[in-house]
Formats: C-alpha cells, structure tokens, sequence
C-alpha cells in the first residue's frame, strides 16, 4: 500500500463501512420473507410436492419437474429440509430470528446484544418441535419434523407419555414464575388468571408484562429490556437518581459509539495521522403527519370517569377530550431546503492547522478523525505515544489562540477515551430545525415522562432527554443568544408528545413578552391561581403567590401519595387508573406540573428570598410529586444564580455567555464563553456535559401550534392551582375590618358556604337560624373578606374559596392577625 501523506484525507471503505451491515440486514430481511413465502406455500403443497423431494431431492435442481410450491423446486426443497427434515412448524421461529437480526443489523447495534435473542429462539424452537411432535405426531403433517420426532419418541420411551407431559408442565410453569414472579402469599386465584392474561397480551402485543401483585418499577416508562428477570426488580429499589435516564441514554449510545470507535481503530493502525471523516447519520426527517403519541394516563376531570359505571374499566384520564387531536408536523416550517453541504477544503485547512499548531508545541499525534457535526466540527486527537494529556490541557489557552477561530473549545481528555477533542465552528451553519427533531425516531418513540427534543448533539444525532429526569432545568445565557428559542423548543415538545390531560404548564414571565402566544391554551394546558386576570404571571406579588401555591400543591400531592400507599406519581396515577384509589377520598389523576420563569433575574432582585426559598423548596422536593422547575435567566452572575438555585438544579443549559466567570456561574466550568450563540449551547447533567445544537423553532411557528391545540375543545375551566394568601398580605377587601368585628357566627357561615359552594344569605338564616339582616351582614363581611365575590342581584354569589381545607388555612390566618 502507498504510503499516505500525512493528514491525507480519506474516506474508509470495506467491511468497517457502516453499509455493509445495512446490506446484511436487507439481505436477512429478504431472506426471512422467502423463507416465510416458501413455509407458508408448503402448508398447502407438501403432499403434492413429497413424493417428487423425495424421489429427486437436490437432483431437483437439474431435472425440470414442476412443483406446486409457489417459489419452485427450490421453495420445496427448502421447506421439505427444514419441515420434514427439520422442526415441522417450528421452522417458522427461523422466519422470525432472520427478521430480527435483519432489523439489529440495519440500526447498526453490536452484534453481542443479538446473541440471547438467538439463543432464546433456538431454545424455543427446539421445544415447540419436540412439543408438537408429541402432541400432533400421529397425524401426517411432520408437525415436529426429525428432531421433534426422534426426540420427543426418546423422551416418551425413556420417561413414558405421563412422565412427558409433566416434564412440559414442569417447564411451563418454571418459565412463568421466571418471568411473571408472582407474590404466592398475596396472590389470588382471580390475580394470578389476570397475571396470565397481561402476560399474553403482553407476548402478542410486544408490549412489557407487567406484575399486578406487587409495585412496579414505576421511576421509568420506557420499555424494559427483553432481558429475563426484566420483572424482578424488587419493589423495595431506590428510586434511580435524577441522572438514570439520561445516563442511560449516553450509555447505550456511548455503547454504541464505542463499538465503532473501536472497529475503526482496528482499521487505523497505520501509524499516519489520517483525517477520518465521520459523516455522522443525519436524522431523516419524516415529513408525514404525526397524530401524536396513542393517549397516556394523564390528568382529567373525574366526573368524566364517573360516568363509566362498569369500574372493571381502568380509569381513563384523557376521556374528557378524548377527541383532542395532537399537532400536526406540517404547522411547523420545513427547511430541509436550506442544506448546507460539508465543505471538504474546509475541513483539510482546518486539520492542517491543527497538527501544525499542535507541533509548535511538539506536540505530535498519530490519529486525527473528524465529526461533522450541524454547528461545529469536532477533530479527535490521538496523541503520540509518551505525549501527556495534561501537557496538552496546560496549554489549552494557547492553543485555542493559536487556531484563533472563534468559538474553539478544547476538551483534553474526551471523557471515557484517551483522546483530545477539538471543537472548531463550520464556516457555514447547518440549522436543526424543531420539526425534523420532533419528526425523528427518538423523540416520536420517546417513553418518556415529559420528553424534550432539544436539538443535535455535535455527531448530528437527534437529542431527547426526559425533563422528568433531570428533574429541573437551569437555562442561562446572555441576550440573543437562543434562549427563548430553546424554551419555546421545550414547550413545543411537551405539546407534541402530550395531553392536555397528561400535563399542565405554569408560565412565569416577568418581561411580558416571550411566553404571552401560550395564554391562548389556557384551557388546555395552562394552570394557574383562580381569580388571576392572565393565565401567563407577570407580576412579582403574583409570582410569589404562585410559588408558594405550588408547594401547597406539591404538599397536597405528598399527602395524596401518603393516603394511596405510593412512592411517587407513577405509581400514584398507576393505582388511580386502575381504580385502586377512591376519588371521594380526595384522590385525582395527578398532571405533571412544568413551572418555566422566563427571566428569572428581575424576579430575584426584587423578590429574593421571597422567590428563592419556595423555588429552592420545590427543587429539592418536588419531582416525586410531578412538579417540575425550568428557569432561565441572561443575567447569569453569582447574584441571581445563588447557592440555592445551584445546588438544587443539577441540570443546566448553558447558551452563549461572554465571560468564563458566567460560564463557571451556570456550568462550574468554563466553556460557554466559548460558544457561538445562534442556539449553539453546552448541557451539563451531573457534570456530564453534552455540547448541542437547539433546535430552531420561529415564533410564527409556536403561534400555529398554539393555534391548533386553543382551536380544539378544551375544559370547561383552566387548572387552579391552590389559593395561597400570604403573610404580609392585605386580605383582599377586608379594608380596616379585623377579627374581632366579625360577627361570632362568620367562621360557622363561611363553611358553610364554601363546603356548599353555594353563595346564599337565605342559606346562612336558614341553616344558621339568623334573621335576615345578621345574615346579610354575615354575607358583607364574607364579601369583605373575599370568600364570597359582589353580589349578582337575585343569583348567589360566586364563592372565591374552593376546598374547605383552604378555607381554614385562611381562618387561621385571620384568627392569628387578630
Ligand atoms: N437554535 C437556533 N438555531 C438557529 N438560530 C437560532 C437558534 N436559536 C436562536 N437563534 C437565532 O438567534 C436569535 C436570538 O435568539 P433568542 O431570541 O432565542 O435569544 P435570547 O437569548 O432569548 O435573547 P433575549 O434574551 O434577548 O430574548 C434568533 O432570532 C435566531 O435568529
């Protein structure tokens, strides 16, 4: 082989060709159709057919006799081998391995993870042969094959046709227990029938089965693996840590960065400093509509569910807009037109001046691999031997400077490898558009609580993480940098994967401008304090109100879970929907509340504690009760993003800032400064940092979004969230009235007033046995009090307070101001 120059730029080609997998996979795919097409034909053909195999076998090739079988001679061949000669019926669990391994090769996934599937299918083929054979072996049809016949016969000599069908009993019942783990001393005759089922229907419709005897492993709703014993967690597991999710999915996709990494450094070791090109897989946008995601438990009005009598039924949340249609791909814009192809020149310039810098500091490497991402390219360094990483950290300034290309970003080592990576910006941008993200695979298949497609990693993979996960989201960065696109990017993606019923969003913009187009959902999506004029809270008193509602709420979710026996909201909403709670003592689907603060600084200057403390409160308790904190600033300095705010907000976004100080404020480490804004940011999870391109979503697009979803029929109500009145707070209306001028009777009228709902002074002299004239001074005192809104002539009046548990909340107060 000619010796390279060195550097040469090359694209690699042979068996580590990523093609050659997908070509293997096609092929397996074709191949278990022919198989599949030939089996079937067989059924119908293989008295016909027999005698002719028989007499000829592989002869057939040569002679031109006709066969009934629909693929020819071959077709009967085939078939007869694996049929008569073979596991009978059995021989279609083939049809199904090639199927499978058709669909691992073409998703690229190591060949490792297929081998138990294999083995389980052979294991099962096996079985079925030897099982068919022994109860169908009488008739013609070689139901079993040879092998089900000659080993079932073995079997049935050697321990009799009774001792057989315990033998099959024996391994029927050991395969359930293996996989179903039934509690013996809870269950029921009626639960292990209903066990069974789910698992049926779980095999048929591919779906997880799922044990009802005993707590699910609820931290996740994505799909288990199909790893035996996948059921076994014991329920008495920790919760997995904010960071599992996301851990997982770098993991698997570590995993599979990993393989390949290590396939083609088998192929490099050449010694040459060769630029390999990575031309990472582009998501392929799929442009048909998306009628979203099939309805999942989520939060609703329950006398919707009371209507449905017969109780077997689980409790469907999303029944009360069962006819809401989730947005459509098309509302947003496409621009796949606006490609931009990789410049080749650019990326041999950009190569040469690295190894030249790095060899000014004598620094020499051996391999340098490119990975063209949508914003940067990242080269990948290997250091020759005997050059320490730390040398080549110390002299990261440097470096960067002698590139002088903005937004350099040097990450010496690259976590988990022994290599440096160099991040340059391309000359020319490709945008990552929200629709093609929300279009992709991973987020359209997403199981994920509340699933966020925040844009292209630099390898230009799509990026879903769970919000659910991380639990609470710290976004940052100075002004025009992305961060309003980024958040609408976070919206967009919960209205896509949701239902209204599933979540609701409280939106804090103290600016008044960014999130005003979602008031428009405030009949779907919004929740917020009754009596609150806009659904978006602009005003900082309001906003504490809100805080402070929400960790009313997140008690009163906390007492929910105490009083049903579960350990977070996945398990809650699991017993609600299979009716396991009882909706007259106080229990009801939980939504997952999202809070979003648009600029959250202005809110700490003027509020500080008053806004730090509740959102420091719900940071660290909320996300077992579904309550779930995004907040953004472009004011990111060690006043507004404290102590507090940073110790309970693991997961923060960095945009672009102008100082390294700022960057180490959100990231505690430097790196943002050296971004280059246009939605280009670092997301830093634990520590782990991802550098991502967001996707890019224009405000006319949210608006046709927000369109579509406030077009549709929503509820009746917005969600309210609990009223809270707070401590230095004028009661509403009550003007210089304190408790003492309170008529004896007000407490006894109030109650019964709010746990009545109804706004009456007849009720008060009625029930309370008062003349007119007390009772109406009773109702001006309510009035006063604001526990009851103006009267409305003959009608009662409107009762502000909506529980009685608020209501006494409120006595107290006023008893203690007295
Ligand atoms: N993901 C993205 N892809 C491409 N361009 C983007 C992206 N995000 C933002 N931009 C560009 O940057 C501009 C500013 O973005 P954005 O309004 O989100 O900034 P911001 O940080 O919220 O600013 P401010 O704090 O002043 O509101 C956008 O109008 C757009 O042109």
């Amino acid at each position: 082989m000619a010796k390279k120059k060195k550097g040469q730029l090359q694209l690699k080609l042979g068996l580590n060709d990523e093609r050659v997998p997908k070509l293997l996979g096609v092929l397996s795919l074709f191949f278990a159709l022919y198989l599949f097409i030939a089996f079937t034909s067989y059924l119908f053909t293989w008295k016909i057919d027999q005698d002719k195999v028989f007499d000829f076998s592989w002869e057939l090739l040569r002679t031109d006799l006709e066969m009934a079988n629909w693929l020819g001679r071959l077709g009967a061949i085939i078939s007869d081998k694996f049929f008569y000669w073979g596991f009978g019926l059995a021989s279609f669990g083939f049809v199904y391995v090639l199927v499978r391994l058709g669909i691992h090769l073409i998703h690229r996934r190591p060949m490792a993870r297929f081998v138990p599937l294999l083995s389980r299918a052979v294991l099962l083929i096996l079985l079925a042969a030897i099982f068919l054979d022994f109860v169908l072996g009488q008739r013609e049809f070689p139901w079993g094959g040879a092998f089900g016949e000659g080993v079932a016969g073995w079997l049935e000599n050697f321990v009799g046709t009774i001792g057989l069908i315990f033998l099959f009993l024996l391994l029927i019942s050991m395969v359930l227990i293996w996989k179903l783990n039934p509690n013996f001393s809870e269950l029921t005759f009626d639960q292990a029938v209903e066990e069974l089922k789910n698992y049926l229907t779980g095999l048929i419709s591919r779906k997880p089965a799922r044990s009802t005897s005993r707590a699910e492993n609820t931290a996740t709703n994505n799909p288990p693996t199909l790893r035996p014993g996948n059921n076994n967690t014991p329920s008495s597991l920790p919760e997995p840590k904010p960071m599992t999710a996301r851990g997982e999915q770098l993991a698997f996709e570590l995993e599979e960065k990993k393989e390949a990494a290590r396939k083609k450094a088998e192929a490099l070791r050449t010694g040459d400093a060769e630029l390999e090109i990575q031309e990472a897989e582009e998501a392929t946008p799929q442009l048909e509509e998306q009628n979203g995601p099939a309805p999942q438990p989520g939060a609703a009005n329950i006398a919707a569910s009371m209507e449905n009598k017969d109780h077997s039924e689980p409790y469907d949340p999303t029944l009360e807009l069962s006819s809401y249609e989730y947005p459509v791909l098309p509302l947003l814009k496409d621009y796949s037109d606006q490609k931009v192809e990789i410049d080749r020149a650019e990326l041999e310039q950009n190569k040469d001046q690295i190894i030249e810098t790095l060899l000014n500091y004598k620094i020499e490497i051996t391999k340098i691999r490119a990975t063209i991402g949508p914003t940067v390219t990242l080269y990948e360094i290997v250091p020759a031997p005997g050059v320490r990483i730390s040398r080549i950290k110390n002299l990261e300034d440097d470096i960067a400077l002698s590139l002088a290309a903005l937004g350099i970003r040097i990450i010496a080592p690259i976590p988990g490898k022994g290599t440096i990576g160099i991040e340059v910006p391309n000359k020319k941008k490709q945008m990552v558009s929200m629709r093609e993200v929300l279009a992709h695979d991973k987020f359209k298949r997403a199981k994920m609580d509340l699933p966020i497609g925040l844009g292209k990693t630099i390898s230009n993979e799509v990026f879903v993480v769970d919000l659910a996960k991380m639990p609470h989201l710290l976004v940052a960065g100075a002004t025009g940098q992305g961060k309003s696109v980024g958040i609408n990017a976070i919206l967009v993606s919960l209205l896509y994967k949701k239902h209204p019923s599933q979540v609701k969003l409280v939106l804090i913009d103290p600016k008044k401008v960014e999130l005003f187009p979602y008031s428009r959902l405030e009949h779907h999506f919004l929740a917020f304090l009754p009596g609150q004029d806009e659904p978006i809270t602009t005003e900082t008193n309001r906003v504490i109100h809100t805080l402070n509602s929400l960790c009313i709420e997140m008690d009163t979710r906390y007492d929910l879970l105490k009083k049903g026996g579960a350990r977070n909201i996945k398990e809650y909403n699991e017993k609600f929907v299979k009716r396991q709670l009882n909706p007259h003592k106080g229990h009801r689907f939980l939504p997952f509340i999202v809070l979003v603060i648009d600029e959250f600084a202005d809110l700490i200057m003027t509020a500080g504690k008053e806004v730090e403390l509740p959102i420091g409160r719900l940071a660290q308790l909320a996300r077992a009760v579904g309550i779930h904190l995004i907040i953004a600033t472009q004011r990111p300095s060690v006043n507004i993003i404290t102590g507090v705010i940073k110790a309970n907000f693991p997961a923060r976004i960095a945009y672009k800032v102008t100082a390294k100080v700022d960057s180490r404020t959100i990231l505690d480490s430097g790196g943002a400064d050296q971004l280059i804004g246009q939605g280009d940011m670092l997301l830093s999870v634990g520590g782990e940092m991802v550098r991502l391109q967001g996707a890019f979503v224009d405000t006319p697009e949210v608006e046709q979004v927000i369109d579509f979803i406030a077009e549709q029929k929503g509820y009746p109500e917005p969600f309210f969230l609990p009223e809270y009145h707070g401590d230095d707070e004028e009661i509403p209306g009550a003007g210089s009235l304190t408790y003492a001028d309170l008529d004896e009777e007000f407490e006894n009228a109030a109650r019964l007033i709010v746990s009545n709902q109804h706004g009456s002074t007849s009720m008060i002299q009625r029930r309370l046995k008062l003349g007119y004239n007390r009772a109406g001074r009773i109702m001006d005192q309510l009035e006063a009090m604001g526990i009851v809104g103006p009267s409305e002539g003959s009608k009662a009046r409107e009762v502000l307070v909506y529980d009685e548990i608020e209501l006494e909340r409120f006595l107290k107060d006023l008893r203690e101001r007295k």
